[in-house]
């Protein structure tokens, strides 16, 4: 077997076998903010052990494999960041800072690590990983929050835009983004549309946390923010924005869920739901395996069109249509049916 060939079977199985150092090693820099401190230029392992106070040869070490995985460059002495290692800073557009922070942190990490018993059993392995949810989890752990909090708006930021493009909101008095965590998604739309008002609704925790850290002050100043529990009631309004929430749960909760915006929704309203959607079974992208994180972390599953359509239809909703995005997810809209 040749280790670097990775054509032959076995590497890319050691690969696979592997990727959870490669995991934790990325956790790692980001917990260590090498990208932060490689901003100002290169710099040792001495020095970079010094400000992140951390232990100089276990730096070295971590940042020669970091080097070894394309994260680093090395001149000999000195380390220095490059375009990959720069998705860590949290001022990068794209910023996978807060999903690097969270999704190797004891909240995920735990749950997955009885995989096994979620594919024996079919059921979440938070409780009894972690003792209860993991949004429960997420109110008496307030930095694994922000940084889960962080890591959605590094991926909104992702489909932002592109979801901006696709939903006309002229005519719209008020969008309402349900589980908005840190209102990432609505900074375009209200950019797109000066007279649009928004709402942030989110679980108590995350409204007090650090949100719109990213938006700019004259968007926030269009934002309310609203505490509220999703499963009891959302506040009225003509278009909501579910993303990334239905996904989360088993379709008894999505339905409630759907049933409280359709009870709260103001005449001629629309709900836009913005999810990945599966394929062909075989077909590559993020939504079979994100499926595994739902099977893991919630009770909820990612779904086909034709099931989202189910929900919506069985939750009071009609006119439904899907419209891709040049992100991997893609916005479905509906409205009351009639
Ligand atoms: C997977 S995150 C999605 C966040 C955001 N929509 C996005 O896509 O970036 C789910 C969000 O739902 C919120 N949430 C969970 N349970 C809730 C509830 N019962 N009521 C309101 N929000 C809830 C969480 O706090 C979290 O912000």
């Amino acid at each position: 077997m040749n280790i670097n060939d990775v054509s032959e079977p076995a590497t890319r199985m050691l690969q696979m076998i592997t990727g959870y150092w490669v995991t934790q090693i990325v956790h790692g820099a980001a917990v260590a903010e090498y990208a932060e401190h490689l901003q100002k230029g290169p710099a040792t392992a001495e020095e970079l052990a010094t400000l992140a106070r951390m232990d100089p040869p276990a730096v070295f070490r971590h940042l020669r494999a970091c080097a070894s995985l394309g994260l680093v460059g090395f001149d000999g002495e000195r380390f220095a960041t490059t375009p990959l290692l720069d998705t860590l800073r949290r001022d990068h557009p794209q910023s996978m800072r807060g999903f690097a922070l969270s999704q190797p942190a004891a909240g995920h990490w735990l749950p997955w690590g009885r995989f096994a018993e979620a594919l024996r059993s079919g059921r979440p392995q938070t409780v009894p990983a972690l003792g209860s949810g993991i949004f429960e989890y997420f109110g008496r752990t307030p930095t694994e929050a922000e940084a889960f909090t962080e890591s959605m708006e590094g991926l909104t930021a992702l489909v932002a835009s592109e979801a901006a493009r696709v939903l006309d909101t002229a005519g719209v008095d008020r969008v309402v983004d349900i589980g908005g965590a840190s209102g990432a998604l609505l900074a375009p739309l209200l950019e797109a549309n000066p007279s649009l008002k928004a709402t942030l609704f989110d679980l108590q925790n995350v409204i007090d946390g650090d949100a719109f850290s990213s938006t700019p002050a004259h968007i926030v100043a269009r934002i309310d923010k609203v505490a509220g529990d999703f499963f009891v009631s959302v506040p009225s309004t003509d278009l909501y924005l579910l993303k990334w929430i239905l996904h989360d749960w088993n379709d008894e909760e999505c339905i409630a869920i759907l049933r409280n915006c359709r009870n709260a929704i103001a005449p001629g309203g629309r709900v836009a739901i913005i999810e990945l959607v599966l394929d062909e079974v075989g077909e590559p992208g993020l939504a079979p395996l994100m499926d595994l994180n739902m099977l893991v972390m919630l009770t909820g599953r990612e779904r086909s069109f034709a099931e989202y359509r189910d929900l919506l239809v069985r939750a009071g909703f009609g006119d439904v249509a899907i419209t891709p995005t040049q992100s991997p997810m893609a916005v479905i809209t509906a409205r009351p049916a009639v």
